[in-house]
Formats: structure tokens, sequence, C-alpha cells
């Protein structure tokens, strides 16, 4: 497990006792940790702030074009004189008795913190160290990974009015990394999927929809081939969806979710999708692609101590280093952050200030067609929070 792989810090070793032995209070407790996109619920965030009136932040930049985006983001939140001060930490690993290890320094400021923002983190093909993003994931025990995608207005792409949320399960499935050689030529990859994340993640899913005013939940799965994993999975869902009588519930399966998305993604703006780790990797991205791609999707990874928000997209290297970035993704990640620590004024005014920006179409990155670099972009987001 990649959790044992870590020689974490006291408060995410708790954080890891906690994910083997949750109470059903406990799970109940972690359903209200949450952050939404919409700015109307503000989940329970411990940090304090300090003797100068502000929040401490970890600040991950990462790899790829995350240095170049994260800039963007300081330079527009000391624009708006957002009450946080950014605490960068490094999570290059090192090997430590032939194990990954993400330095102690990041984990505690994590942990002291409560919330981080992320850059994306490369991860080798193959060989090489376990994905950092997963791990992070998993020390902190972030359960849910909230995905939201909404079409920017002005900004036209063949649907108007996307508005899905998918939350993926963020701690195991497919992404349990345990794999073996059964034999030269035959390799072996297993799919955990366990009662107590699944659980979690799907109550998450109920009372989110509760609360954001989305009514109807819809669970994707792979049942008729996956009978046992995604079976649990699906049997747990249809189980808790009677503790939630006001929500709708039904199922899907993938292949099929992902030809109705394309198909016409608007049926689906009046429901939570949930479901196991690839399914929601996969469908975060294609979801991306409706609404004009990955430099656009904010995600937040949810957890019952620490929550970690990041853009969708990951460290694009064929465009780093060559301000090409366009730094939304991660832009609209932190107004998520923002929501969940409860400076929702700070929140809707860089939220406006960004779509205002968009709308204009002055001043876009070319992946929307522009000619933008990354940072006159976020000088015009600037100039427009000063408008
Ligand atoms: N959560 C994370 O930190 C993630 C990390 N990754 C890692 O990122 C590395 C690269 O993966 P790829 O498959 O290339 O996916 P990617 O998401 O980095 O890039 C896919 C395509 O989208 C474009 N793109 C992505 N973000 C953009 C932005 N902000 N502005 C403009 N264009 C953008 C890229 O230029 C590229 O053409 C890998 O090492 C992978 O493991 C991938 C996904 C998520
Ligand atoms: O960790 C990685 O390399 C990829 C993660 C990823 O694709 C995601 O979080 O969407
Ligand atoms: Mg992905």
């Amino acid at each position: 497990m990649l959790a044992r792989n870590l020689r974490a810090a006291p408060a995410a070793r708790q954080c890891l006792r906690q994910l083997s032995r949750p109470t059903f209070a406990q799970q109940q407790f972690q359903c209200k940790g949450y952050a939404t996109a919409e700015g109307d619920k503000v989940a329970k965030f411990k940090g304090q702030k300090g003797s100068d009136g502000k929040y401490t932040v970890t600040l991950i930049e990462g790899d790829g074009i995350g240095p170049e985006i994260a800039q963007s983001v300081k330079d527009i939140y000391s624009a708006a004189n957002v009450p946080i001060k950014w605490e960068p930490v490094d999570v290059t690993p090192t090997l430590k008795d032939g194990k990954t290890v993400i330095p102690d320094e990041a984990i505690d400021s994590v942990t002291r913190n409560y919330v981080a923002l992320k850059g994306p983190l490369a991860t080798p093909v193959g060989k090489g160290h376990v994905s950092l993003n997963l791990t992070l994931r998993r020390t902190f025990n972030l359960f849910a990974n909230v995905r939201p995608c909404k079409s920017i207005a002005g900004y036209k792409t063949p649907y108007d009015n996307v508005n899905t949320v998918l939350i993926r399960e963020n701690t195991e499935g497919e992404y349990s990394g345990i794999e073996h050689v059964v034999v030269d030529g035959v390799v072996q990859s297993i799919k955990l999927i366990t009662r107590e994340a699944s659980e979690r993640v799907l109550r998450f899913a109920f009372q989110y929809a509760q609360d954001v005013g989305k009514p109807k939940v819809r669970v994707v799965h792979k049942a008729t081939i996956m009978k046992m994993s995604d079976g649990l999975f699906l049997n747990l869902a249809r189980d808790i969806a009677k503790e939630y009588p006001n929500v709708e519930f039904d199922a899907e399966m993938l292949d099929n979710t992902c030809l109705k998305m394309v198909t016409d993604p608007i049926p689906y703006n009046d429901k939570v999708l949930v479901m196991p780790n690839l399914y929601g990797d996969i469908l975060s991205d294609l979801c991306a692609g409706l609404i004009g791609g990955l430099g656009l999707t904010p995600s937040g990874n949810i957890g019952d101590e620490c929550s970690i928000f990041e853009a969708v997209h990951g460290s694009a290297p064929d465009i780093a280093g060559k301000g090409l970035a366009n730094p939304t993704a991660l832009l609209l990640s932190s107004i998520m952050m923002l929501q969940h620590m409860g400076l929702t004024q700070n929140a809707s005014s860089i939220e406006q200030a960004i779509f205002k920006t968009l709308a204009e179409g002055k001043a876009l990155t070319g992946d929307l067609g522009g000619k933008a670099k990354t940072h006159e972009y976020a000088d015009a987001i600037i100039s427009n929070l000063k408008a």
C-alpha cells in the first residue's frame, strides 16, 4: 500500500489510522467536509487566522506548467488582498529504504494548515516513483474528489450551459497500485474496492447532491463485467440511497455515460455523478473537453481533516516554460478552496473577474484560441478586479 510507504508525520498517521477504523459517526461527519463550486456551502475548515489576520495555505507549485500557473494565482491574490499567506513546500520524493517518501516538511505543512493549493505533479511512466498525486490523496485520506465542470460564458463550444459535477472515489479502485508479475509475460493489477471507502464517498455524494440542489445521484459503473468490485460499489449506492429519500438515485454503465455525455451533456446538469477512481479520472477529462479543455476545470480533494485543491489537468510538458499555460483551472480550484475556507467574498470577486476576462475574449491563452501569455491573461484579470 502506498500509505505504508510513507514516513508520515504524526497527524497524517492519525489520518491513516482513522482510515482504517472509521466509525459510522465519523463517516456522517465527514460528509459535511466539502467545498462546492457554487459558493453556497462552506465546509468545516479547521484552520485559524494568524495574529496578522491571515490564513496560512500550503502551496505545492508542482511540475511543468505548475510554477507558471501558480504565479498567476499568487499575483491575482495579492492584487485582490486575499487574507492568506502562502507556505510553499517541496514534495520532491526521496527513496528511503526502497520506498518513495514525501518530505516531512510538506506533510507537516498540510497537516498544520488543513488546506493546500497544488499544481500538477508529473508521474513517470512505467518505472520510477509512484504518483505523488495519489500519495498525497492517500496520506491525507482525501476520500472524495469533487470535479465540477461549467460552460464559460462567451466561450463557444458545441454545447452551451454544461454544468456537470463528478465525484470520484479518490483512495483506491484501479489506483491501488497493487501490481505484480505472475509469470514472465503475465502481469496482474488489482482493483481494490472496499465497503468502507465506497460508503464514505457515496454518502458524500448524496449529501453533496442534497446541499447543492442537484436532486439526483447517478452511480457510474461497469458491474456487468466487474461483478464483485463494481457490484459492491453499486449495491452500497442502492443501500445508501435509502438514507436520502429526497435525492433520486439511478445507475448507468460507464461506456453508455461516455456516449451520452458527448452526445448531449445537458441531461447531466441536474445530477451528481459518483464513481470509482479510474472512471472519474477519465470522465473528468472528457467533461473538460465539452467546455473548452483542461485549462478550465478545477477540483477539490476533500478529506475530513485536510483538503487539497488542484486543477484536473497535469503538468502539460508540451507547453511548459513557454508562458502558454491557461491558469484558469488552478484559479478556479483556488476559488473552491476559498469557499471551503469561508472566504466567499474574495472567492466571488476573483471568480467574477476571471469570468469577465474570459467573456471579453481580449486576453485569452492559446488553448482558447487567443494569443495572450499566461501572465498577460492574469494581468487582464487583475485589471478587471480593480474595475
Ligand atoms: N493531478 C495531477 O497533478 C495530474 C498529473 N498528471 C501528470 O501530468 C503529466 C502530463 O500528463 P498529460 O497526459 O500530458 O496530461 P496533461 O493534462 O498534462 O496535458 C494534456 C493536454 O492538455 C494541455 N493542457 C493541460 N493543462 C493545460 C493548461 N492549464 N493550459 C493549456 N493547456 C493545458 C496540455 O498542453 C496537453 O496538450 C504526466 O506526468 C501525468 O502523470 C496528469 C493528470 C493530473
Ligand atoms: O497522478 C497522476 O499521474 C495522474 C492523476 C490524474 O490523472 C488525475 O488526478 O486526474
Ligand atoms: Mg486525470
